[in-house]
Order: structure tokens, then C-alpha cells, then sequence
């Protein structure tokens, strides 16, 4: 009988990247805080000149001598999404890590670091899909609690009751697309926040959603900021924002 090797979150040999949670430390959970406090070599996507969300979450819970690997993005805004030239240049960066943690696999476990939980809207997933295709190195993914949890925490108020629908959408979607959605939700989120704020602000108003909005910027860490959207300009909105409106669906009601 062949002895099967543990997996690569119960210490084994290969890649596991690692759910932090919404940012809250404490949020993390108990699997995450000790893959990331035994890990020997980390991994994390970041903007260029940025420290990384990921990265920050973990600061002061890496052992000393952990060895860093930061996976920079290319561009994030300086190209659209849909341009030949931005879909080549993120292909490639995938292409180039998978093979770069694929090699730093062989020394050693690596655990790439991810806010929130991988599996959404997380960009290791570029890297899994890859890994997983060419398996060469075992592989594992920890959950962790998403940063719209979190943010509705934030807010002090439930998110659904009773039959409420729960539609998450991006703020990159077009403005009509936006409405769309948004006319058939009873609870919304609308993530990447950014830039994409003034066109998010207009589909709510036009589908008289405004009025109920709350925009949560770096929901759960030091600088949270939790606003309903009608008190808060566009200006400057970060990147790292959720844009929410809680359901009002059915619920008995208290007798006092
Ligand atoms: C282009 C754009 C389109 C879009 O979002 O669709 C996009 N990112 C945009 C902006 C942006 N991204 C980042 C910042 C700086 C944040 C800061 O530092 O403040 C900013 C803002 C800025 O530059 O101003 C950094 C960043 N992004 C991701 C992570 C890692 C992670 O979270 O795992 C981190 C590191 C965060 C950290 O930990 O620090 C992840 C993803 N970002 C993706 C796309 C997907 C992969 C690309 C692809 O394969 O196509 C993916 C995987 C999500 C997905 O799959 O959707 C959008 C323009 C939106 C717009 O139009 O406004
Ligand atoms: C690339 S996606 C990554 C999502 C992440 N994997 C998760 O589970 O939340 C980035 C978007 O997540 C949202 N986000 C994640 N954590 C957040 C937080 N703590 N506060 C506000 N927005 C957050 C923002 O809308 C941001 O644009």
C-alpha cells in the first residue's frame, strides 16, 4: 500500500495559497494563521510602488527569514481590460509565475497569499487553473471569508431576509448593464469600486436604489471608512471598496 502524502495545507511538499480574510487580522482564520506563521517562502500579488493587501494583513505574523516573492502586476488601469495589449502582457505575467512558483516548489512548501477568498474574483486563480493544468506540483487552496462580508459587517445591518435575492456585481460593468442588474436584486454589492464610483452612483439612482447605498472603503482594517453614498463625494474613492444595499425582505415582526 502507498502511503499518500499530506496535502499541501497539512504542511505537505507543493503550492497552497491561503484565504486572509476580509483584513481584520483576527478575521483570519485558525488553518490560515498557521500556514502563513510556518511558512518558509510567501508569495503575493500587488500593484507596482503598492505594499499589497495581502501582504499587509500578514505583517508581523511571517517567521523571520521567510522568504518574499512579490508578483507585480504589469498595469492594472493603465490599459483597458479588453485590449489586445493588456490581455497578452496578464497572460504572460500568469504564465511566468506559474512557472516561478512551480520551480520554488521543488525547494520547499510555498503559500501565496490572497485578501478575502481566493476563489473570488482572487487572482491566484489564473495561476491555479495553470498549475492545475500542467500538474507538476501538488496543489491546495485554504477559504477565507470575503471582503463583502466583512464590509456588511461594517455596515451594522443584516444583508437578506426572507426571499431577498443577493446579486453581487462589478463596477466595471457598463452603466446599463449595472441597472439591469440592479432591478432585479433586492440585496446588492457592487465590488471594484475605484474609479468606477460616479457610473455606479448614476445606475443606482436610476433605479432609486441611491437613497439606501452604503459605500465601505477598506472595510475591517485600521482605515476603514463606512458611509451611507449619498453623504460621500466620488472623489478618491480607493480600489479596495464595496458599494452595498441591504434587503428589506420579509420577517415576522416583534411584538413590543
Ligand atoms: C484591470 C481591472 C479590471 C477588473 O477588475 O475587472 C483589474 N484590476 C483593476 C484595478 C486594480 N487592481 C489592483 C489595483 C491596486 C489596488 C491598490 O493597491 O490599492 C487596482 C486599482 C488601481 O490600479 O487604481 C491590484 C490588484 N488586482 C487584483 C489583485 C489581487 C487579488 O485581489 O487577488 C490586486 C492586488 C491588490 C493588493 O492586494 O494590493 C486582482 C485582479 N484585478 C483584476 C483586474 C483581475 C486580474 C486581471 C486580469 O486577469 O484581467 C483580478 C484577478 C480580479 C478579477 O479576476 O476580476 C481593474 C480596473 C478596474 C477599473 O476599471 O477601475
Ligand atoms: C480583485 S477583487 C478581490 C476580492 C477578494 N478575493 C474577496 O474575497 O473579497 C478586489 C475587490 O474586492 C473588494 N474588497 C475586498 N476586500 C475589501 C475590503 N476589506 N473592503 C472593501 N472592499 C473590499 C473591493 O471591491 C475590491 O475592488
Amino acid at each position: 500500500m502507498s502511503s499518500r502524502q499530506p496535502r499541501p495545507s497539512q504542511g505537505g511538499p507543493g503550492i497552497v495559497c491561503v484565504g486572509l480574510g476580509p483584513g481584520d487580522p483576527e478575521l483570519m482564520s485558525v488553518k490560515a494563521d498557521r500556514l502563513v506563521r510556518g511558512a518558509r517562502q510567501v508569495a503575493f500579488f500587488r500593484k507596482k510602488g503598492r505594499p499589497g493587501k495581502a501582504r499587509q494583513l500578514v505583517d508581523g505574523l511571517l517567521a523571520q527569514g521567510a522568504a518574499e516573492h512579490a508578483m507585480e502586476y504589469p498595469v492594472t488601469t493603465e490599459l483597458p481590460v479588453d485590449s489586445p495589449a493588456y490581455v497578452d502582457l496578464l497572460a504572460r505575467f500568469y504564465d511566468d509565475w506559474c512557472l516561478r512558483l512551480e520551480a520554488l516548489a521543488q525547494t520547499g512548501q510555498v503559500v501565496v497569499l490572497c485578501e478575502g477568498d481566493p476563489f473570488l474574483y482572487g487572482s491566484f486563480m489564473h495561476l491555479y487553473t495553470r498549475l492545475r493544468e500542467r500538474g507538476q506540483v501538488p496543489l491546495d487552496v485554504v477559504p477565507g471569508i470575503p471582503g463583502m462580508v466583512g464590509c456588511w459587517h461594517a455596515t451594522g445591518e443584516p444583508i437578506t431576509w426572507g426571499d431577498d435575492v443577493l446579486s453581487v456585481m462589478t463596477g466595471t460593468l457598463s452603466e446599463d448593464e449595472l441597472v439591469r442588474r440592479m432591478q432585479t436584486a433586492e440585496a446588492l454589492v457592487v465590488m471594484k469600486v475605484g474609479r468606477n464610483l460616479p457610473r455606479i452612483r448614476r445606475a443606482l439612482q436610476r433605479t432609486g436604489r441611491l437613497e439606501a447605498a452604503w459605500l465601505v472603503q477598506n472595510g475591517t482594517t485600521d482605515s476603514e471608512q463606512v458611509a451611507r453614498l449619498g453623504d460621500v463625494s466620488d472623489d478618491a474613492c480607493p480600489y479596495f471598496a464595496i458599494v452595498l444595499v441591504h434587503g428589506q425582505g420579509r420577517r415576522p415582526e416583534a411584538a413590543w
